[in-house]
């Protein structure tokens, strides 16, 4: 798996700069991203850089669409086996309302209905597990759905070059406590509690169902502001959690107040927390960012808990007992 990780950024670049053909549509006014687990994850990432655009987006994670997608939205499906039964079901969904179809897999089911129904399918590699072949298809989506995803080229561009940069950051320091994945795999020692401001809360997700996959650790995830009416409460009785403070350089005001606050308060009660500030840069180099840093954290602290990353056995038992 770490292997793969360490081609994060190539694999960017080549899928990036792929000579795969662009959707034909150029007008959208309503994507939707339907996928689970890691390729859900994608969509989230879609829904927080188009969040300042006039694009209205929905993820959607499970069986069905919800009624407002109709025949003018754009249905993006993402299943990275190609097998996943939501997914195909979703897909299925969108066929039946006649949307405007496009299918991201690799292989599996979901290609032979593409094929079967005549709706447009790009194949991409997948390397290692779909949470593994993450910009392998964040990258080749982002130049498939180019006509309609509103993102400046050269914001793309930078957020490859920051995912190089970051690269040498992790893998110059590889086995040493300069490693600032291994500092935050060190650090870790309950549950983490996730707290993000609203752009990064795909980093949050993203982190959870990786310290979930590969460390098999739980861990929960709070939005800064609205956690501060409900979960905030939760901290006079708890002793098993841990905070996190993931921010983005250049957050809001009210949102950096926000952070000075809880930080007072957790001082305050003596709970130790840990900050981590994304890079400098357009939104999707802060998410991009993050996530390597953070599913490298994900990785070293299984080694540290001696257990194997790559395995999702309770997965696959409830995949198996699926019809
Ligand atoms: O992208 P796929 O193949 O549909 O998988 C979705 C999710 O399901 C899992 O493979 C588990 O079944 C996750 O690891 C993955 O993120």
């Amino acid at each position: 798996m770490h292997k793969v990780y360490d081609r994060w950024p190539e694999i960017a670049r080549k899928n990036y700069f792929s000579d795969l053909s662009q959707i034909e549509f150029t007008k959208c006014p309503h994507i939707v991203f339907a996928g689970m687990g890691g390729s859900g994850a994608i969509g989230d990432i879609f829904s927080a850089i188009l969040s300042k655009t006039s694009t209205h987006v929905t993820v959607v994670k499970g069986y069905h669409l919800p009624k407002t997608v109709t025949n003018n939205s754009v249905v993006v499906v993402i299943s990275i086996s190609g097998n996943t039964v939501e997914t195909i079901s979703m897909l299925k969904n969108a066929i039946e309302i006649n949307s405007k179809i496009i299918v991201f897999s690799d292989g599996g089911k979901i290609k032979d209905i593409c094929n079967e129904k005549n709706i447009p399918h790009r194949n991409i590699k997948k390397y290692h597990s779909p949470r593994a072949s993450f910009t392998s298809f964040l990258y080749s989506m982002l130049h498939v759905l180019k006509p309609i995803i509103p993102i400046e080229e050269k914001d793309i561009i930078e957020s490859i070059k920051e995912l190089e940069n970051m690269s040498i950051k992790i893998n110059s320091k590889k086995i040493s406590k300069e490693n600032p994945s291994i500092q935050i795999s060190e650090w870790i020692k309950d549950t983490p509690v996730i707290y993000y401001p609203w752009g990064l809360e795909p980093v949050a997700i993203r982190f959870k169902n990786s310290l979930q996959e590969n460390s098999k650790i739980q861990a929960v995830i709070e939005d800064v502001i609205e956690s501060c009416h409900n979960g905030i409460v939760t901290w006079d009785k708890q002793n098993n959690f841990q905070p996190i403070l993931i921010r983005g350089q250049k957050d809001y005001e009210k949102t950096k107040e926000r952070w000075e606050i809880l930080k007072e308060f957790f001082s305050e009660k003596k709970i130790d927390y840990k900050e981590i500030i994304s890079e400098n840069g357009n939104i999707l180099t802060k998410i991009i960012c993050l996530i390597y840093l953070l599913d490298y954290a994900s990785i070293y602290l299984a080694i540290k808990l001696k257990v194997d990353p790559t395995p999702v056995n309770a997965i696959e038992y409830i995949k198996n007992k699926l019809n």
